[in-house]
């Protein structure tokens, strides 16, 4: 087995903390408190939980952290694992909050299933893991001061002895069951025994051979007594015979007279009924002859044949009214059909009767309409002529009103453009008058200021003061100009004026045109009108040629209707009478048929009244017959009664019955004595039944005594031999014991020589009840707990060594060992030790041992490692870490320094 991996997270001093381990020798190393112990303890307890633990579970955590998480992964056996476990510091009490096994085969969870696990793959519990494989830190004394017993515990233990012992317990108790059944067994033997004596003591053989002669003295008796009792039973019943026979006679005499006189009596009831039977039959004669005279009366009224001697048969009559049946049902459906036929035809000369109404109706309408057409006709002609006269008056406004164009200076159309012209042509000519005012009334008052200038002695011109006029041919000019002008604008008057009169004539031919226009829009509209009204007052005539046409058509119609209704009236009519004759058809039929049913039953009734005369006639012979009969019987049964009255014999009679008295006496007694004489018997027979089933008793209990003694001693053999296994267990026990304690002295002695370099001691003896003592060179015996320190932690380590090979070559294959763990070994070494405990290490990984792990700051283990690993805390935060080192590098630091 061996560790791969370990990661903390939170645990004691670590934050985060993730290594790798190899196969080989690792050391770790490190300053005091950096941590190397918490390293191991944390594989440790990764593998066993609280049990791996010195302290309290909470303590494993960071203080001041919640949880902390502990992850191991090691190799065991071939196959990987891997098992996590957190472990939560909230609340009262720390708490495993997880705890999951990854086995190749399964996933475990849960402390005590993890634990377990463990247990079992590796087969060693917590304490046994430290015992051989964990040396911890400080426990340099535990197996040294540990008393025999409990070395012995540990050993047999770690060597899985326990077994053995278990075993031998399970025998012993074994062997104490099968000594409680036997003994069991034992105490209802001997009871048996008991029972078996007493019954012998009964003698029953004896007791069983004097009843048996007894009852054979009593069946004797019996058969004598029952013999004599015999005949007198044969005496007893001849005579009984005797008397029943009498008695027999008596009877039967006594029932012939009962019957004598029942014969005679029935004799004379029959003859009764007789007579009341004739007098039946002639009643039904009488009345058969009234049926036929009234048949005679009723025949000839029919058709049918025959007479009242000679009736017709019922089948006649029968026929006969079936054919009547069969007429009348004819009638009947010819009725039917008649009577519907009328109501047909009242129904259809109803019909045409209305239709023809109707058409009539309609031509009234057509005509009324026609009239009203015709004065509408008349009405619209009289409006045309009207509007006719208003045509030509707006044809001559036309003319009248063009006239006016005839010497305008446009043509008919043109007047608006026109007045547009002489508009634009008068506003240009008002312009140029009012233009040429203006210039009139400046060029005066420039001349009037010039004039008085001029007055003043002054230029006109600049204002200057004029000596000579030089400038006075200037207002001469303005004068001319002025004239001028005025010319000018005297024009320009005359020619607004004569504008504004063109101007005028322009809007009146506007106007004049506008009417034109509306004239001629109305004549055409009034032309369409009296069109329009001349189409319809043609329509109308036409309408109303149609409409008389048709009044005309409706009313021959009409008639045609009123004459087919005439003709169905009639054909109804017809029907009426044809009812009338089936009617009285019918009725005849009714009467004939009540006559012929009146025959048949009157022939019913000859003959039935036939029917009963018969039958009443044989009933009185077969009457007549019964009493013949009886009155035969009654000669034999008096011829009998006369006989047995001549038999009787009253002596005989008186003898028989002494006779049946003497008997019965003695039946009587004879049974009485016999009553007892069977008790008796009985009582021995169940006497003897009780001795034999005695008997039979006294057999089985034989029998199971038998049984019983062979159980018994099955029993002791089988607790002897189970005594033997406890035994056999026990020195196989203490056999192996006492190998392994060899093994282990002879290792111990081995690794101690190896460890041990000061010549003090000779050996150490392993005792056979795991006593230590360690023997000096002169034969001295020494207790282990009298050695130094330091030869005590050899001694405690080669022990440690010596067991961890016993258990890897005793178990080799089968369970794979832990790592070697040993944690500060060289406390109490001198170097010279140091060097030693580097051999032991070496020794051990020769013999074998996959993994050692060392926890060590001592430079010559440091220097043995095959992988080194540092651990250091922060000395500010107090927070460790691991570190792996190159042990080459090291070596090489370690050779610079000692330079
Ligand atoms: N729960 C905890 N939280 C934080 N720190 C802890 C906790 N428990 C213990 N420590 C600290 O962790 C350190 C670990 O001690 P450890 O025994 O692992 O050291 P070491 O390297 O083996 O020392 P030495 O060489 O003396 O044996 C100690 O300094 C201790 O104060
Ligand atoms: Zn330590």
């Amino acid at each position: 087995m061996r560790f791969e991996r370990v990661r903390l997270s939170n645990f004691k001093c670590y934050d985060d903390a993730d290594l790798r381990l190899d196969r080989g020798v690792t050391v770790i190393h490190g300053l005091n408190g950096s941590g190397k112990s918490s390293l191991l303890e944390a594989s440790f307890f990764a593998l066993y939980g609280s049990k791996g633990l010195d302290g309290n579970l909470g303590d494993v955590v960071t203080i001041g952290a919640d949880d902390t998480e502990v992850e191991l992964w090691f190799a065991h056996g071939g196959d990987s694992y891997h098992v996590e476990r957190r472990v939560r510091a909230t609340g009262d009490q720390p708490t495993t909050a997880k705890c999951v096994l990854e086995a190749p085969d399964a996933t475990i969870e849960g402390a005590r299933d993890v634990r377990a696990y463990v247990e079992d793959l590796l087969r060693m519990d917590a304490e046994a893991f430290v015992n051989c494989a964990y040396v911890r830190q400080g426990e340099v004394n535990k197996l040294i001061n540990a008393s025999p017993a409990q070395r012995q515990d540990m050993l047999d233990s770690l060597l899985q002895l326990g077994k053995l012992e278990d075993y031998r317990e399970r025998a012993s108790d074994a062997r104490v069951g099968v000594g409680r059944v036997r003994d069991d067994k034992r105490g209802a033997l001997s009871q048996l025994d008991e029972q078996i004596e007493a019954k012998e003591e009964k003698e029953l053989h004896a007791r069983l051979n004097d009843l048996q002669s007894e009852h054979e003295e009593v069946a004797a008796e019996i058969d004598r007594f029952d013999e004599q009792r015999e005949k007198a039973v044969e005496t007893r019943d001849r005579a009984v015979e005797i008397l029943e026979s009498y008695e027999e006679k008596r009877e039967e005499l006594a029932s012939l007279e009962s019957d004598i006189e029942d014969l005679r009596e029935q004799i004379s009831e029959t003859e009764r009924d007789r007579e009341e039977l004739a007098e039946t039959i002639s009643d039904h004669r009488e009345t058969r002859e009234e049926r036929r005279d009234e048949l005679g009366e009723l025949l000839p009224e029919t058709e049918l044949d025959g007479d009242a001697e000679d009736p017709p048969s019922p089948d006649a009559v029968d026929d006969r009214l079936d054919a009547l049946a069969e007429r009348d049902d004819e009638l009947q459906s010819d009725l039917n059909e008649v009577t519907s036929a009328v109501t047909e035809h009242t129904n259809q000369a109803e019909n045409l009767r209305e239709s023809a109404e109707d058409l009539e109706s309609q031509a009234e309408q057509r005509r009324e309409q026609a009239a009203e057409f015709e004065s509408d006709v008349a009405e619209t002609r009289e409006s045309l002529a009207d509007r006719r006269e208003k045509i030509d008056e707006l044809g001559e406004r036309v003319e009248a009103l063009e006239a006016a164009f005839e010497d305008a200076p446009v043509e008919f159309g043109e007047a608006a453009s026109f007045r547009e012209d002489v508009a634009d042509d008068l506003s240009e000519a008002r312009e140029t008058v009012a233009g040429l005012e203006s210039d009139v009334e400046n060029r005066r008052e420039q001349i009037e200021e010039a004039e008085e200038l001029l007055d003043q002695g002054k230029c006109p011109e600049c204002g200057q003061d004029v000596d000579d006029s030089p400038h006075v041919e200037t207002i001469d000019d303005d004068r001319e100009r002025l004239a001028a002008l005025e010319d000018d604008l005297a024009e320009a008057r005359e020619r607004q004026s004569a504008l504004e009169d063109r101007l005028e004539r322009a809007e009146d031919l506007v106007e004049t045109e506008s009417e034109i226009r509306e004239c001629r829009t109305n004549r055409s509209n009034v032309e369409q009108l009296v069109e329009q009204r001349e189409a319809t007052v043609e329509e109308k005539v036409e309408q109303i040629e149609q409409l008389r046409e048709e009044a005309e058509e409706l009313e021959a119609e009409a008639e045609q209707k009123r004459e087919e209704a005439a003709e169905r009236e009639d054909a109804a009519e017809e029907c009426r009478e044809r009812v009338a004759e089936i009617n009285k058809e019918r009725g005849t039929i009714r009467e004939r048929r009540e006559r012929l049913e009146r025959v048949e039953d009157l022939l019913d009734a000859v003959a039935d009244a036939t029917d009963a005369i018969e039958r009443l006639r044989e009933r009185r012979e077969h009457l007549e017959e019964t009493n013949d009969e009886r009155r035969e019987r009654l000669v034999e049964k008096r011829e009998r009664r006369s006989d047995l009255q001549e038999e009787f014999d009253e002596d005989r009679i008186e003898q028989a019955r002494e006779q049946r008295e003497t008997a019965s006496d003695y039946v009587e007694k004879a049974d009485a004595k016999l009553e007892s004489l069977r008790e008796r018997r009985d009582d021995l027979q169940s006497a003897i039944g009780g001795v034999e089933n005695e008997i039979e008793e006294l057999e089985s209990l034989r029998e199971r005594r038998d049984d019983l003694a062979e159980r018994v001693a099955w029993l002791d053999s089988l607790y002897e031999e189970t005594e033997q296994l406890q035994r056999m267990y026990g020195d196989l026990r203490a056999e192996l014991r006492q190998r392994n304690v060899e093994s282990l002295q002879a290792m111990l002695n081995e690794i101690f020589d190896l460890v041990y370099q000061n010549d003090s001691y000779a050996r150490i003896e392993l005792s056979g009840e795991y006593e230590l003592t360690v023997y000096q060179k002169d034969g001295e015996p020494l207790d282990p707990e009298q050695l130094s320190g330091g030869e005590r932690a050899l001694f405690n380590l080669s022990l440690r060594c010596a067991i961890y090979r016993l258990l890897a070559e005793g178990i080799e294959g089968t369970a794979p060992m832990p790592p070697l763990i040993l944690d500060e070994p060289t406390v109490f070494l001198d170097s010279g030790h140091v060097s030693q405990l580097v051999e032991l290490v070496e020794a051990m990984r020769e013999y074998g041992v996959e993994q050692i792990l060392v926890v060590s700051h001592d430079e010559e283990l440091v220097g043995a490692a095959d992988d080194l690993v540092r651990v250091e805390k922060d000395s500010t935060t107090n927070r460790s870490t691991v570190v792996r080192e190159e042990p080459e590098d090291r070596l090489a630091e370690v050779v610079g320094a000692g330079d």
